[in-house]
C-alpha cells in the first residue's frame, strides 16, 4: 500500500503543475478577450464549448473521469468568461440608473396605495411618508401600478412579500409589465384581527371576507371555525366597509385594529393569524430609474433557456463576485409552458464593482435581464 504522505506529496506536485496550467490559460483568455474587443465578438461561444467539452470527455480513460473532466472545464470556461467580461466592459444593464442622495418627497409628492383607508399598505405609507403627504388609494395592484407608470402618483405603495405566506406573485409579474422600479421598503408587523358588527358572536358567523393573503396568514384559526365560510374580497379594509354596510351580524371581515376603527366594527378576536412574528414586507415603487447611493439591496429579474444547469451557472455569477443572495422566486412565463424566469435580491449597490460584473456576465448568459432596483434594505 502506498503510504499516506507520499500520495500527499504526489497531489500537491500535480496540483501545483494545475495551477500553473490554470494560469497560463487564464493569461491566453485575456488574449482572446482582447482579440474579441477588436472585432466585436461575444464572449460566450456556446458552440466552441460544447465541442470542447465532447473533445475533453473522449480523451479520459473511463465514464467516471469522463464526466469529471467535463464537470471540470464547464467550470474553467466559466471562470474564463467571467474574467473576460472585466475586459470586455460591455454597457452595464444598470447604466441608466440614476444615483441619488434621498428620495425627493416634498409637500407636492403624490403617493397611491393598494386598498382603502385602513390598510395595512396604507400604514406602511404612513410609515415612510410620515402623514403630511398628498395620497389616494386604488383598489387593486394593477390600478396601483398604472397610476405610478402614468405619472399620476410619483411614488406607489404595495406589499410583495409576507413572512409567513411567502411572495405575491401579482406584483411579480406586474413590475415587469409596467416598467416600473423598487425605490424602497418597508416591513410592518400584521397582526390580523376578526372584526365585526356590534351583536355579532365567532359562533354565529356565517362568512368571513378578507384579501386572499390575510385569509391565507389566518388558515389555521379558519380550519377551527370551518363552519365560517371564506370569501376572497378586494382588500382588508374593502371588506371591513361591506361587513358594515350590509349591516349583517353574520359577517365578519379579517383587517386591522385600524380598519375597526375607521369602519364601526368592533373586534371579535384579535391577532387571529398562525403565526404571532407575521409581518409583511412592502415596496415603494416609482417609474424613474432612480437609487440611493448608500443603497445595499439590488433586485434583479431574468430569463433562463430551458436546459439543465442554466440556473446554477447564472448564480455562479453572484458567487464568483461575492454577492450574497437574499431572495429567489420564480414565476412561470406567459405563452412558454413550464419556463420560468427569475426574480432575485443580492446585497449591494449598482455601484460596487463586483454587482456590475455579475450583472455583465448575467447580462450576456440568460435569455435576459431587467434591474427592477436597489434599495436600503430594512
Ligand atoms: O475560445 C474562446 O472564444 C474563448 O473565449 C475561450 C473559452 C475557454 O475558456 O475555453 C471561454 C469562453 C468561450 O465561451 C469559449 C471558450
Amino acid at each position: 500500500m502506498v503510504d499516506l504522505l507520499k500520495s500527499r506529496e504526489d497531489i500537491d506536485r500535480i496540483d501545483r503543475q494545475i495551477i500553473s496550467l490554470l494560469e497560463e490559460r487564464m493569461d491566453i483568455a485575456k488574449n482572446v478577450a482582447e482579440y474579441k474587443i477588436s472585432v466585436g465578438k461575444k464572449v460566450y461561444d456556446k458552440q466552441r464549448e460544447d465541442e470542447k467539452l465532447e473533445t475533453l470527455g473522449s480523451l479520459a480513460s473511463n465514464e467516471f473521469n469522463k464526466h469529471a473532466a467535463q464537470e471540470l472545464f464547464t467550470q474553467i470556461m466559466s471562470i474564463s468568461r467571467k474574467l473576460q467580461y472585466t475586459l470586455v466592459k460591455t454597457e452595464s444593464v444598470s447604466k441608466s440608473f440614476e444615483a441619488i442622495d434621498k428620495l425627493p418627497i416634498t409637500a407636492d409628492t403624490k403617493v397611491v396605495f393598494f386598498g382603502q383607508e385602513g390598510t395595512y399598505t396604507q400604514q406602511c405609507m404612513e410609515d415612510y411618508f410620515g402623514t403630511d403627504i398628498d395620497s389616494f388609494n386604488e383598489l387593486t395592484f394593477r390600478k396601483v401600478m398604472e397610476a405610478v407608470k402614468e405619472g399620476r402618483a410619483d411614488y406607489g405603495v404595495l406589499p410583495i412579500e409576507n413572512s409567513s405566506t411567502g411572495g405575491i406573485s401579482d406584483i411579480y409579474d406586474l413590475l415587469l409589465e409596467y416598467d416600473n422600479y423598487i425605490v424602497g421598503e418597508h416591513v410592518v408587523q400584521i397582526q390580523n384581527a376578526l372584526l365585526g358588527l356590534e351583536g355579532a358572536t365567532i359562533e354565529n358567523l356565517k362568512t368571513v371576507y378578507s384579501h386572499p393573503q390575510p385569509l391565507m396568514q389566518c388558515a389555521k384559526f379558519l380550519e377551527e371555525h370551518d363552519y365560517i365560510e371564506k370569501k376572497e374580497y378586494l382588500s382588508t379594509a374593502a371588506s371591513a366597509k361591506k361587513v358594515m354596510e350590509d349591516g349583517d351580524i353574520t359577517q365578519a371581515a379579517i383587517g386591522s385594529k385600524k380598519a375597526a376603527g375607521c369602519y364601526g366594527l368592533k373586534i371579535l378576536k384579535d391577532s387571529i393569524n398562525f403565526d404571532n412574528t407575521n409581518c409583511t414586507r412592502f415596496i415603494i415603487i416609482a417609474n424613474q430609474k432612480i437609487f440611493l447611493k448608500d443603497a445595499n439591496k439590488v433586485s434583479i429579474c431574468f430569463e433562463l433557456p430551458h436546459k439543465s444547469g442554466t440556473l446554477y451557472n447564472m448564480l455562479s455569477h453572484f458567487i464568483y463576485n461575492n454577492l450574497n443572495m437574499v431572495k429567489i422566486e420564480s414565476r412561470p412565463i406567459n405563452g412558454k409552458n413550464f419556463e420560468y424566469r427569475f426574480f432575485v435580491d443580492v446585497e449591494g449597490n449598482l455601484c460596487d464593482a463586483g454587482v456590475i460584473n455579475a450583472l455583465r456576465g448575467i447580462k450576456e448568459e440568460a435569455s435576459s435581464v431587467r434591474v427592477l432596483g436597489n434599495i436600503k434594505k430594512e
